[in-house]
């Protein structure tokens, strides 16, 4: 079986954050990711996980934040200076919190120039930062209109033409089942760039159980294919978090 995250920014919603923690513990999480932590001291952040022995696995970057916030804005052209001064905030934040992944955010471009943006955006942070994990996240166009990544294929050619042993895709079985039709066939094509897998249930981005996707079949089929990194739980829940949590598979 995979190791198993929680989205604290999305489960356990019913607690204040740093209570979030040992309550993902408590449920059998071993590690967290928060989508954008900037607004809570990296000490506070760090002695949480610490203390429920869970690890860091994943953040976005850039900041700020997610209340209303735009998703990044790498792929932007104008904004490359921006980019890299925060880029390294964010990197900073990562190295304190020991992170193991960040994202990097596209933002809302469209077009060759904003796709040379991304590139060199990318290429320039995979160079400026070798030990830390990037990924990329393709998004589906109804959550985010006009985000730029919104393709799986599009995520494989920019991680090849990169070319960074640190630069991998997210894969988020969400936005694959909504932009692809298939995640699991979206998987099997792309599972040897997958750096990070994130899960919901559809329709509604709820619990993974029921649903359109085979989630013990998934389970099964990433253990087949070697995968070693984080499955991460990133849903609404539909009420409590813990009342939702019978398909989070037990040792
Ligand atoms: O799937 C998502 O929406 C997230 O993983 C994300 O990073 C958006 O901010
Ligand atoms: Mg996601």
């Amino acid at each position: 079986m995979p190791r198993f995250a929680a989205n604290l920014t999305m489960l356990f919603t019913e607690l204040p954050m740093l209570e979030r923690f040992a309550a993902a513990a408590e449920a059998g999480f071993e590690g967290i990711e928060i989508l954008f932590p900037y607004d809570i001291a990296a000490r506070d952040l760090s002695r949480a996980a610490i203390s429920a022995g869970l690890d860091f696995v994943l953040m976005n970057a850039p900041p700020p934040n997610w209340a209303g916030g735009p998703r990044g804005f790498a792929a932007e052209p104008g904004r490359e200076d921006r980019f890299r001064s925060d880029f390294d905030r964010a990197v900073r934040f990562a190295e304190a919190l020991r992170a193991r992944h960040i994202h990097i955010m596209a933002g809302y471009a469209q077009g060759d120039e904003a796709r040379e943006t991304f590139t060199r955006n990318l290429s320039w942070a995979a160079e400026r930062a070798p030990h830390v994990s990037l990924t990329i996240e393709p998004l589906n166009p109804a959550d985010q209109p006009g985000y730029f990544l919104a393709d799986f294929d599009l995520a494989a050619d920019l991680i090849a033409e990169v070319g960074a042993p640190n630069l991998g895709l997210q894969f988020d079985t969400y936005h694959a089942q909504l932009i692809t039709g298939d995640a699991m066939a979206a998987w099997r094509r792309h599972a040897g760039i997958t750096r990070h897998i994130q899960i919901a249930g559809l329709p509604g981005r709820h619990e993974p159980a029921g649903g359109m996707i085979d989630y013990p079949g998934f389970f099964a089929a990433l253990d087949r294919s070697g995968y070693k990194g984080w499955v991460s739980a990133e849903y609404n829940p539909a009420s409590l978090t813990t009342q939702g949590l019978g398909w989070l598979p037990r040792p």
